[in-house]
C-alpha cells in the first residue's frame, strides 16, 4: 500500500469517528521525516496518536493483531472489514517492518517512536515511563531491616480498637516502615487518611528514635484543589480523634496543596520550578487521590524528588483514571487485592503487626510487597445501599447491581428512574428539588439560597457566599459525555432552561455555577475549579470562587477575566473526580460508548455521600457498562 493510500484509509477513519485529525497530523509528520517510510510506520503512529488521546500511553502490537477493534476502542459494530488490514498480520510482522525505520529506536536515541516489549510508545511518555519505573524501583530497596524494639507497642497501642480481621490499615503502617515507597488503596471511607495520620506519627516517632532528627518535613498534596481541601479536612478531622502526643500532631501537615502548587508549575510551560536541578526539600511526600494522576505529571513529581524522600501514594485504584495519558495508580496497583506477599514481606508483617496472613502461590512483583489494599468501608457499612451497589459494580456482577438497584426498599439511598425523553418531568422534579443535607436535594437547595437569603448588609456576605459554595455541593448531575442530549452539553442547556425560564440570551446570571476548564495561574484558578455566579453587594455579578487550599476565604473574580468556562450543571464523571456530594445523579446515555466503563459507573456512584439516583434512557446500557472493563 503506497502512503497515499495509507491517508486516504486514515480519512476514511476520520469520517468514521474512528480517528482524529490530530492522529493524521502526526502520521503525516512522520512521512514528512521519513517519505519512504513503509505503510507500517505510517500506521503505527496515526494509532500511537489515537491509543494517547484516550489515555493510553503505548500501543500494544500483540493485542492489536489479536484485537484491533477492542485494543482500539473503535465504537461501530461493523468494524470487522475496515479491521482486516491488522488481523491478517502478526505483532512479529509489524515489528519486523517498523524495525527497519530510521523513526523508530528501542531505547535511547532520539526517534519519535520508541519499541519495548513489544508495546509501542512515543518518545516522551516511553521517557516519562522510564523516569517512573526507575525512581520507584531505587525507593523500593528496604531501608530498615529491623524496627525499634518498643515499636510493636506503640503500634498495638494505635490500632488497639480496630475490629478488623486481618487489619490492613495496621498491615498498611508496617510495611511502610520498611522502604521509601508505599501504596495504600481502598474505596471510599476504608480509612486511608485515617490509617495515613497513624502512619505519619510512626514514621515521625521512628527518625526521632533513629537521627533525634527535631522535625521532619511532610508535604502533603493531591491533583485539583477540591480534592487538597477535602483530603486536609479529613486529616484535620482523624487528628481530633486520635490519641497522641500534641508534640507528634503539630508535625502532621494540616493542609494539603494541589501537585502544581508544590512542584511549582510555571505560566504557559509543562514544567516545573522543581526538578532533578532544583528538588523538593522534603523527607516525606504523600499524594491523596493518586488515581487522577497522570504518567507526565507523576513523572514530574518523581524527577522532582531527592532519592532519600520517601513516597506514600493514597487512593482507590479502581476509579477511573485521569483524563489524561496513562493510568499510573491502576497499573502500579494490579493484583493488589491478591495481597500476594512473598516470605520475606510476610515475615515482616507477621514480626511486626502481629498480623498472620497465608502465603500465595505467586508472589507478586516488588511494587505489590509495598502495596496495601484496604477493604472494609467504615463509611458505607452493610445497610449502605451505595457501598453495595459500589461493591457490585466492581465485581463486575451485573445481576446482584440490579438487584440492589430495584430493592429501594432496603436501601432507600438508592434510586432508579427510567426516562421517557430529554424533557421527562421526573428527571425534571430530581433537578429542581429543594430538599436538604438529610433529604435528596436537588439544585432548587442552593438557589433558594440565593434569592431568599441573600444579606442587606456587606458583613454578612462572604458568609453568604460561603453557604451558597456548600449547598450546590449537595448535588450534582452527572454523565459520561461531552456532546449529544445526554452529554454534558445537552443537559446544561436543558437544566438551565428548567431553572431560569426567564433568561434567554444572556451568558451571566445570578446563580450561574461554572467550571474552569483551563488552568489560570494569574488567577490561581485550576482546572475543575467550580465558581458560582452571584451578586455583589451593590448588585454587579462576581464570581465566588473557594479559597485556594490554604484560606477559608472566598476568591470574588469578575467574569470579565474568565474567558475559559462553562455552565456546571452538569459534568462528566471524569470531572467529578476528587470530589464528594450528598446526592449524585448519574445519567446515562442512549447508545453505547466505549467510555462507559464498570470503572465510569463505580467512580460516579462512589462520588454520593448519602444519595445515589441512576437515570437511564435504555435499560441495557448499566449492564453492558458494567461488564466493560478498562483494565
Ligand atoms: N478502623 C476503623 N474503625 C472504625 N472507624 C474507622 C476506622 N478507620 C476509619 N474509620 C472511620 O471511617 C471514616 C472514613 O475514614 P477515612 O476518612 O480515613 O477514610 P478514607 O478512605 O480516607 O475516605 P475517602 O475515600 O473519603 O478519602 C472516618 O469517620 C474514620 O474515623
Amino acid at each position: 500500500m503506497s502512503s497515499k493510500q495509507v491517508f486516504a484509509m486514515i480519512d476514511d477513519w476520520i469520517t468514521r469517528g474512528w480517528l482524529s485529525q490530530l492522529d493524521k497530523a502526526f502520521a503525516v509528520f512522520l512521512h514528512d521525516l521519513e517519505p519512504n517510510a513503509n505503510q507500517v510506520v505510517l500506521w503505527a503512529g496515526a494509532l500511537v496518536s489515537h491509543q494517547l488521546g484516550r489515555g493510553e500511553v503505548y500501543l500494544d502490537l500483540e493485542k492489536l493483531c489479536l484485537q484491533p477493534g477492542l485494543t482500539l476502542a473503535l465504537s461501530s459494530d461493523d468494524n470487522e472489514n475496515a479491521l482486516c488490514l491488522f488481523k491478517a498480520d502478526s505483532a512479529d510482522d509489524w515489528i519486523s517492518q517498523l524495525k527497519q525505520s530510521v523513526l523508530l529506536a528501542s531505547g535511547a536515541g532520539s526517534t519519535p517512536l520508541v519499541l519495548q516489549n513489544r508495546r509501542l510508545y512515543l518518545r516522551r511518555y516511553w521517557q516519562y515511563q522510564q523516569t517512573l519505573d526507575r525512581q520507584i524501583s531505587l525507593r523500593l530497596q528496604p531501608v530498615r531491616h529491623q524496627l525499634p524494639a518498643d515499636f510493636q507497642q506503640t503500634l498495638q497501642q494505635l490500632f488497639s480498637e480496630n475490629q478488623e480481621q486481618p487489619d490492613w490499615q495496621k498491615i498498611a503502617c508496617v510495611l511502610a516502615m520498611r522502604s521509601r515507597f508505599a501504596i495504600i488503596t481502598g474505596g471510599p471511607g476504608t480509612g486511608k487518611t485515617t490509617t495515613l495520620t497513624k502512619l505519619l506519627s510512626l514514621l515521625i516517632q521512628l527518625a526521632k528514635h533513629e537521627t533525634d532528627k527535631p522535625k521532619l518535613t511532610i508535604l502533603l498534596a493531591a491533583p485539583t484543589g477540591k480534592a487538597a481541601a477535602r483530603v486536609s479536612e479529613s486529616i484535620a478531622n482523624a487528628l481530633e480523634h486520635l490519641q497522641m502526643p500534641e508534640e507528634i500532631k503539630q508535625q502532621i501537615p494540616k493542609k494539603a496543596s494541589t501537585l502544581h502548587r508544590m512542584l511549582g508549575s510555571r505560566p504557559e510551560s509543562r514544567r516545573f520550578q522543581h526538578n532533578r536541578h532544583n528538588p523538593l526539600l522534603a523527607d516525606i511526600v504523600i499524594v491523596d487521590e493518586a488515581s487522577m494522576i497522570d504518567l507526565e505529571m507523576m513523572a514530574s513529581l518523581l524527577d522532582a524528588l531527592p532519592e532519600s524522600t520517601q513516597l506514600i501514594l493514597l487512593g482507590d485504584k479502581d476509579q477511573l483514571a485521569s483524563v489524561e495519558a496513562g493510568s499510573v495508580m491502576g497499573d502500579l496497583c494490579q493484583a493488589a487485592e491478591y495481597a500476594a506477599y512473598d516470605q520475606a514481606t510476610l515475615q515482616w508483617i507477621s514480626r511486626y503487626s502481629s498480623e498472620s496472613l497465608s502465603a500465595v502461590d505467586n508472589p507478586g512483583s516488588a511494587i505489590n510487597q509495598q502495596t496495601v489494599m484496604l477493604r472494609y468501608s467504615h463509611r458505607f457499612g452493610e445497610h449502605s445501599g451505595i457501598g453495595q451497589l459500589a461493591r457490585a459494580v466492581n465485581a463486575g456482577n451485573v445481576i446482584s447491581a440490579q438487584s440492589i438497584l430495584s430493592d429501594t426498599g432496603t436501601y432507600p439511598d438508592l434510586k432508579r428512574l427510567t426516562l421517557s425523553d430529554s424533557a421527562d418531568t421526573q428527571f425534571k422534579q430530581l433537578v429542581l428539588a429543594v430538599g436538604d443535607k438529610q433529604s435528596n436535594p436537588g439544585y432548587g437547595h442552593y438557589l433558594n439560597i440565593i434569592f431568599q437569603q441573600r444579606p442587606n448588609d456587606a458583613d454578612n456576605y462572604e458568609q453568604w457566599a460561603l453557604d451558597v459554595l456548600q449547598a450546590f455541593d449537595l448535588f450534582q448531575v452527572l454523565c459520561a459525555l461531552r456532546s449529544g442530549d445526554w452529554g454534558v452539553e445537552g443537559l446544561n442547556q436543558r437544566i438551565e432552561k428548567w431553572l431560569f425560564p426567564e433568561i434567554k440570551n444572556t451568558l451571566w446570571y445570578a446563580g450561574r455555577p461554572v467550571m474552569i476548564t483551563r488552568n489560570d495561574y494569574n488567577l490561581g484558578l485550576m482546572n475543575g475549579d467550580i465558581g458560582i455566579t452571584l451578586p455583589d453587594v451593590v448588585g454587579k455579578l462576581r464570581v465566588a470562587f473557594p479559597g485556594n487550599e490554604n484560606s477559608s476565604k472566598i476568591r470574588w473574580v469578575s467574569p470579565m477575566r474568565l474567558p475559559d468556562v462553562e455552565t456546571a450543571f452538569a459534568m462528566t464523571v471524569h470531572k467529578s473526580q476528587g470530589s464528594e456530594f450528598n446526592h449524585v445523579a448519574l445519567i446515562l446515555p442512549d447508545t453505547r460508548s466505549p467510555v462507559l466503563t464498570r470503572e465510569l459507573i463505580y467512580t460516579g456512584i462512589t462520588r454520593a455521600k448519602a444519595h445515589f439516583s441512576l437515570l437511564e434512557c435504555r435499560g441495557d446500557i448499566f449492564a453492558q457498562a458494567i461488564a466493560l472493563s478498562c483494565k
